[in-house]
């Protein structure tokens, strides 16, 4: 049923977990904020379904690491006003060449000094075979964020602190002005501010406004491989999550979770996709080969002899990547009351609370509490002057 009231303080479009924080952080600054959600909650058709993603402060790009400290901050304050855990610290081993500069810079944002070769990689974390060569750097204050469990508990806060979510209502049309005028399948809203942080439909949605944002949406497939031995990859014994770097075995990269969604299955992903329409993710005829599936068997069977070879479970989710795959969070360069956060290309999840914060920031004309400079549209040439 379409909410009686009309007008908002700030609308949000998209309730992901991008979109949540944002109205969580709006609500708790008493504005009075609507949260519009084209499907009926909760869902798996966007980017922030599942029971698990990464949060680590190793980062080869030092704005996102300095960014963590206050992310872990938002995550234990969420856990405190709704008495969950969401956050299980299992440790992260970042596995690449030494010397390699990405790797080289996740060490120096963690400020250590250890680097484990293969030997001592295999003594600490036996399920992992490193290559000759081949070194880790361990961050121990990474972990996993249970991410369903965490999209509830913040859409229960921001509706605590007076928040309308209108969930099964899909954003048709955005008429920008002083008061931007948003009509939905159920009805029309008014408010001085919009923030779009519609995931993978953001693209779209943004056409309607002149501006043509270079957002791909991937479809990733999510691979589950069981234990050969049950619980040697799980959380309770001694896994860590892992995520390859510049290894000519995975140039895009290859992560992994210990068991913790599914007993004895390990979450092992390619962190990279097939180009996508996200109204049309399914339709990828089941019997084509998935390339990247490939890769995973082989880097398992090298480097994680303790799992099968073929994925016991396998489920898709959706990447919007920019091409630097750097997050958007900026306003409108012509509408400067509709702000745009989107393209989290991957690794948005762990950074969710210090991202609505700062899409409420820029909302409300406050100074951000991080550098922006890496997140500006005008990053990409031409999409100005499309606007314009
Ligand atoms: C397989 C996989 C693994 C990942 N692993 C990690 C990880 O380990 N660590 C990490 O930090 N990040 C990770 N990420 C990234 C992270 O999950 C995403 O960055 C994040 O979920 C993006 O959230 P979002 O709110 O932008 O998008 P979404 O969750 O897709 O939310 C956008 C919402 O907008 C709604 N919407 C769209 N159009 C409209 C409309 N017209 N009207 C109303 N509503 C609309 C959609 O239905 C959707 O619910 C991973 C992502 C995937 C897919
Ligand atoms: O954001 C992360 O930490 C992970 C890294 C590997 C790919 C998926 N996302």
């Amino acid at each position: 049923m379409a909410p009686q009231k009309s007008t908002y303080d700030v609308i949000v479009i998209g309730a992901g977990i991008q979109g949540s924080f944002t109205a969580y952080h709006l609500a708790q600054r008493h504005k009075d904020t609507l949260l519009l959600e084209q499907f009926l909650l909760p869902h798996s058709r966007g980017s922030s379904h599942g029971q698990s993603r990464i949060i680590r402060s190793a980062y080869p790009q030092e704005y996102y690491s300095r960014m963590m400290p206050d992310s872990f901050r938002l995550w234990q304050q969420l856990e405190a006003e709704t008495g969950t855990t969401l956050y299980r610290q299992t440790g992260l081993v970042v596995l690449g060449l030494p010397g390699e500069p990405e790797l080289e810079a996740c060490r120096r944002s963690l400020g250590v000094d250890e680097v484990l070769d293969a030997a001592a990689l295999a003594q600490r974390f036996p399920g992992f075979r490193l290559q000759a060569g081949q070194v880790a750097v361990l961050d121990s204050t990474a972990g996993v964020l249970f991410a369903d469990r965490a999209l509830r508990a913040v859409q229960e806060v921001f509706r605590r602190h007076g928040g309308t979510l209108q969930d099964g209502e899909k954003v048709l049309h955005i008429e920008p002005g002083a008061t931007v005028t948003v009509t939905t399948t159920a009805g029309v809203y008014k408010a001085p501010r919009l923030i779009i942080t519609a995931g993978a439909w953001t693209g779209a949605l943004v056409e309607q406004l002149g501006l043509h944002l270079p957002l791909q949406p991937l479809r990733i497939n999510v691979c589950y491989w069981r234990e050969k031995q049950p619980g040697s990859a799980s959380s309770g014994s001694v896994s860590p999550c892992f995520l390859t770097l510049g290894l000519s075995q995975a140039p895009h990269g290859i992560y992994g979770l210990p068991s913790i969604e599914y007993p004895g299955l390990m979450k092992v992903c390619h962190h990279h996709g097939s180009p996508t329409d996200p109204e049309k993710r399914d339709q990828a005829p089941s019997s084509a080969p998935h390339p990247d599936v490939a890769v995973l068997s082989s880097f398992i069977s090298s480097y994680l002899p303790g799992l099968e070879t073929q994925p016991a479970v396998m489920e898709t989710c959706l990447y919007t990547n920019t091409p630097d795959e750097d997050f958007i969070l900026d306003r409108h360069p012509k509408f400067s009351n509709i702000v745009i956060g989107a393209g989290f290309s991957g690794h948005g999840f762990k950074l969710a609370p210090v991202v609505g914060k700062l899409l409420c920031e820029l909302s409300l004309g406050e100074e951000p509490s991080h550098n922006m400079a890496h997140f500006a549209i005008t990053r990409f040439p031409g999409v100005l002057a499309a606007a314009q």
